[in-house]
């Protein structure tokens, strides 16, 4: 536990970073991959087992908890920590994305988004006053600025119309934030691929000040090397002593291109989401476990992994357990995928301290190339 929200930054490697923020529910290290708790659970896992995984955070979304089963609920229970049985450190969104790729109808004026539930159609408001406030009541260590998030792509107007609009909202969301020792909130990066509004974002969100910055707009469909070359003009115009998160993303390459650029931490619903859909994420690439040729398979998923998954069961058994649609495929997978994220970036955390990490990507990427 700490009393005051800080980022150290322990070494670097390149323009690779090792970190640790510390919260008010304790240190997190970095480059991290945050687990992503979307309705106050991470689907297919108990708490215990994320924690077993190496997660030393999560991510939950206001736009999600305030709809069901509502923020002052969670308040009134003591807060989403001990509502959902998680003792660390827990980032919560700020809704704004999730309005625009989840809502139905929504009307977005300069105050802020009026939406209706894509639960049961009933009509909401969130603005940058009302997302922090209930971020607040969720007790989150970091609170994200309330934003717009534009559909992307979108002409350079659109995503400039939208920059300026989340600037403004940044400054009210930073007024309404309530400074508590070992609390934070993170600044959104906003601008799509352009170099010019994206380093007038970070600007503008610099000259607000915060504890963090995230970078919002990325892994929207713009292709890897788009972004890794929006990363590449935009992290080094970032604070060097704040941490940067890259929001969404992403896939195990996507996220090694990413540290490799100078980004601390990352949330995506890839790894519980293929999980779920039968796909395992492994050192050699992803494994699709509906295959039939998995069905007489005596190895486990990744002879080097040290998940229950991988020392207990077999690939038969996953096969097995997935065409019956049997719930214990579901935790096994997720399990099995949130462990090896998480043995990625600890792999990660290692290389940079020890200023391996163009070694560490070399290797990673021969692995895959293996299959
Ligand atoms: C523009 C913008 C923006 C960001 N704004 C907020 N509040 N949350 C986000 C969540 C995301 N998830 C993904 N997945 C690819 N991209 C995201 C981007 C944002």
């Amino acid at each position: 536990m700490t009393d005051t929200f800080k980022f150290e930054l322990l070494g670097t490697d390149g323009k690779a970073r090792r970190g640790r923020v510390h919260t008010a529910h304790g240190a997190i290290n970095t480059p991290a991959f945050m687990p992503v708790g979307t309705a106050a659970t991470v689907k297919a896992m108990m708490p215990e087992s994320v924690a077993e995984t190496g997660a030393e955070i999560l991510l939950g979304n206001t736009y999600h908890l305030m709809l069901r089963p509502g923020a002052e609920r969670i308040e009134k229970l003591g807060g989403l920590h001990k509502f959902m049985n998680w003792d660390k450190p827990i980032l919560t969104d700020s809704g704004g994305f999730q309005v625009m790729s989840l809502a139905q109808l929504r009307k977005i004026t300069e105050d802020g988004v009026r939406f209706r539930s894509h639960i049961d159609g009933a009509y909401y408001d969130l603005t940058p006053e009302s997302s922090t406030e209930i971020q607040r009541q969720l007790d989150a260590d970091i609170t994200m600025c309330f934003d717009e998030c534009p559909a992307l792509p979108a002409p350079k107007e659109r995503v400039n119309e939208a920059m300026q609009l989340s600037m403004r909202w940044a400054r009210r969301s930073r007024e309404a934030f309530t400074h508590r020792p070992g609390y934070g909130q993170f600044g959104i990066v906003q601008g799509g691929t352009e170099k010019d509004l994206r380093e007038e974002s970070v600007e503008k969100l610099t000259e607000i000040g915060f504890e963090g910055y995230a970078i919002g707009g990325l892994a929207v469909g713009e292709g890897q090397e788009l972004m890794f070359s929006t990363l590449d003009f935009t992290t080094p115009v970032m604070p060097t002593d704040k941490p940067r998160y890259l929001m969404g993303v992403g896939k195990p390459d996507d996220l090694v291109g990413a540290v490799a650029r100078g980004v601390d931490m990352f949330d995506c619903v890839l790894p519980s989401r293929s999980g779920r859909t039968a796909e395992a994420w492994t050192r050699r690439g992803s494994v699709n476990l509906r295959n039939a040729r998995h069905k007489d398979d005596p190895r486990p998923l990744d002879e080097n992994c040290t998940c229950p998954c991988c020392k207990n069961y077999s690939r038969a058994y996953l096969y097995h357990l997935t065409k019956t649609k049997e719930i214990l495929g579901l935790m096994l997978l997720t399990w099995h995928n949130l462990h090896y994220y998480q043995e990625l970036m600890a792999g990660m955390r290692t290389a940079i301290e020890e200023e391996t990490f163009d070694k560490f990507v070399v290797d990673f990427h021969a692995l895959r190339e293996q299959g």
